[in-house]
């Protein structure tokens, strides 16, 4: 179905299962892994022997991956490594004042990943979310997903590959619990990343309360401006593309060319899911259009990408003229792993800086005496005197 204004609201919203899911994470915290064995054989149809992967298992399902995929695992790691190592933080730090200050970044010690599962495979996630973690420097990390009944060969190698230390068989809400809250076989993280279906995404906003999550990372969301320079079939297979995650993926075309959008139209009309197709007057108005919408996949695909992405405010990620969307989803080095639901407004996908914290600190033994002095008078005007006579004891 084609639709030719711009979306209103998201597909489905995590809102709208809310209640549902408030039951099942308070269900996994109160009654740990015997709620998990339920709720697994409720929704993956799978009747858990053991919810963590045997080593055994690991081992033997990694060897069940050819070389040629094992080969295309490894140039993608190297080329997530590349781009995550580019974006460590430099030394910072300095003084005024006599007084020394400065940051150190620490990596999260317990992290958990969740790798969506349940209509199609995504190993590419589970690179995505540990590389960046590994470079931050993150020693522990245990991953929840959904099988269909063996651990899929792909994650298993990439599990033993990175030295995942644990992988679970459950997925959903329940999972997003377990790693919160722990349980006989789940191991209590202190952060929880990565995407998944309105329930996951659900969940981890529930659970924000007690550990750290990465954000709303849920389903896919494609926003294109085109112009005549683009080519239809192209945009169509872009938006098939991001289609193929599943029906509650949003899927927006902006064309400043009629032309255009009529001949994507045509190709997108033999299927029956919903594309949003708008015309907007000029760049201007196409980029208004888009910031509003605050995508989580962006695609320019007119002359002049590299001047409109000035303009760009609010999108996940960002691909070039004609450079396919799905290269983020793979192979370009940027994470896949981005804000849907308008989050986009207010952050970006994933990076290094979502496993490390910034710990600051200060030293000196003889500060400016006037400095001294404001900080002083500052603690009497809020009535803090002892916090004043601790720092004029030291130093007046
Ligand atoms: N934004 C991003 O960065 C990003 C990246 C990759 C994938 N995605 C999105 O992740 C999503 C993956 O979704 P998926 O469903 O394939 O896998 P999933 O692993 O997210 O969800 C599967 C789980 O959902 C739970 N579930 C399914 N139906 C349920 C119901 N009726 N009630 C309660 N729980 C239920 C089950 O526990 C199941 O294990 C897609 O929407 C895709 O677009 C987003
Ligand atoms: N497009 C997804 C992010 O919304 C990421 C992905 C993984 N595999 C294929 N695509
Ligand atoms: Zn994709």
């Amino acid at each position: 179905m084609i639709i030719n204004s711009l979306p209103e609201t998201r597909l489905i919203s995590f809102e709208d299962v809310l209640d549902k899911v408030k039951k099942i994470v308070e269900d996994v915290k109160e009654r740990g892994d015997a709620a998990l064995i339920e709720y697994t054989e409720k929704f993956d149809g799978i009747k858990l022997n053991e919810i963590r992967v045997s080593k055994t298992e690991i081992d033997n399902q990694s060897k069940k991956i050819d070389n040629n995929l094992r080969n295309a695992i490894e140039i993608i790691i190297d080329q997530l490594k590349e781009f995550h190592l580019s974006t460590m933080p430099p030394q910072m730090g300095g003084g005024k004042n006599g007084i020394e200050f400065g940051i150190m970044w620490k990596p999260i010690e317990k992290l958990g990943i969740y790798v969506p599962g349940g209509k199609k495979l995504y190993p590419s996630t589970l690179l995505m979310a540990s590389i960046p973690a590994l470079v931050a420097g993150v020693k522990e990390i245990y991953v929840a997903t959904p099988t269909k009944g063996e651990i899929d060969p792909a994650i298993a190698y990439i599990s033993n590959r990175l030295g995942i230390k644990e992988v679970y068989k459950i997925g959903g809400a329940q999972a997003i619990s377990a790693l919160a809250y722990g349980t006989t076989s789940v191991t209590k993280v202190e952060k929880i990343v990565g995407p998944g279906n309105v329930y996951v995404q659900a969940a981890k906003y529930l659970v924000s309360k007690d550990v750290g999550i990465d954000g709303i990372e849920g389903p896919t969301e494609l926003v294109i401006i085109a112009d005549d320079s683009a080519n239809p079939e192209y945009l169509a297979d872009d938006l098939f593309a991001q289609g193929e995650h599943g029906d509650s993926s949003l899927l927006v075309l902006i064309s400043l060319s009629d032309k255009i959008a009529k001949e994507v139209e045509k190709r997108l009309s033999s299927s029956d899911r919903k594309y949003y197709v708008v015309l907007a007057n000029d760049l201007k108005e196409a980029i208004e259009y888009a910031n509003k919408i605050a995508p989580e996949h962006l695609s320019l695909q007119i002359k002049c990408p590299r001047e409109a992405l000035k303009l760009v405010k609010n999108a996940g990620a960002v691909t070039l003229g004609n450079t396919p969307p799905a290269i983020i989803d793979y192979n370009a080095g940027p994470n896949h792993i981005l804000p849907t639901n308008g989050w986009s407004r207010f952050k970006g996908g994933l990076t290094i800086y979502d496993f490390i914290k910034p710990i600051t600190y200060a030293n000196s033994s003889s500060p400016n005496k006037d400095l001294i002095n404001a900080g002083i008078t500052l603690a009497k005007y809020e009535g803090f005197v002892i916090h004043a006579k601790s720092i004029s004891d030291r130093y007046e």
